[in-house]
């Protein structure tokens, strides 16, 4: 998709902030510091629209991307950031669940893993509490830029099995540092914008 236009709409914490237009949306979860804000800054080729941190917790609230009037891209805070209290990760729960649980437009969650590292177990929830809720993932293994490309599908085996992939969810590679598979990600969203 040939992006022309990207903005920040809101940062919502609670659904009267959700937008209201109806528009498909598209979410993004994964650990703190695995590139969600970053996946979101190539895809639209925008430098630093989406903020992103070399310090984990970056983005603390649902952020709205809308994209070409068309769809939103939903930055999610990451989970799994040690240096937050339990009433900081109870509240981030909450506003989780209602944005996840609550949300016919949203079409998909795009579920980053570091394509270095086995998926933690917070990934492993996560996917599969998006099970659950019916939720279509899309599971991006992202940083692969990190990794020498002989090594690639031996991590992306990894990756597979420890979450327990279900056939119908894609596994992507990507790298927001070289735009490797930039397209492969935007066909398979705007395939699940459809639906
Ligand atoms: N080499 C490499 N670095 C990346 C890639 N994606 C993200 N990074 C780096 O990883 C760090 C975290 O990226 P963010 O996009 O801020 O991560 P986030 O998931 O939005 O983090 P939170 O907002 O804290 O949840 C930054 O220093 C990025 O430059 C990638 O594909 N390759
Ligand atoms: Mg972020």
């Amino acid at each position: 998709m040939k992006v022309t236009k990207a903005d920040i709409v809101i940062s919502a914490v609670k659904p009267e902030q959700y937008p209201v237009d109806q528009l498909p949306e598209i979410g993004l979860a994964g650990r703190s510091n695995v590139g969600k804000s970053s996946f979101i800054n190539k895809m639209i080729a925008r430098k630093n629209l989406a903020r992103t941190s070399s310090r984990p917790g970056k983005t603390q609230t649902l952020n709205f991307y809308i994209i070409n009037d068309q769809l939103y891209f939903v930055d999610v805070p990451g989970y799994g950031f040690a240096k937050v209290s339990k009433s900081e990760r109870e509240a981030w729960g909450k506003m989780i669940e209602r944005y996840i649980m609550e949300r016919p437009q949203l079409k998909a969650v795009v579920l980053l893993v570091d394509l270095r590292h086995a998926p933690s177990v917070d990934d492993v929830l996560m996917y599969e509490w998006l099970k659950h809720y019916e939720i279509p993932v899309i599971i991006v293994a992202t940083k692969c830029d990190k990794i020498p490309k002989g090594k690639w599908q031996k991590h992306l085996k990894v990756v597979k099995e420890t979450l327990k992939k279900k056939p119908e969810d894609p596994l992507l590679l990507f790298s927001s540092e070289t735009g490797y598979g930039k397209d492969a990600a935007w066909g398979s969203i705007i395939e699940h914008m459809k639906r």
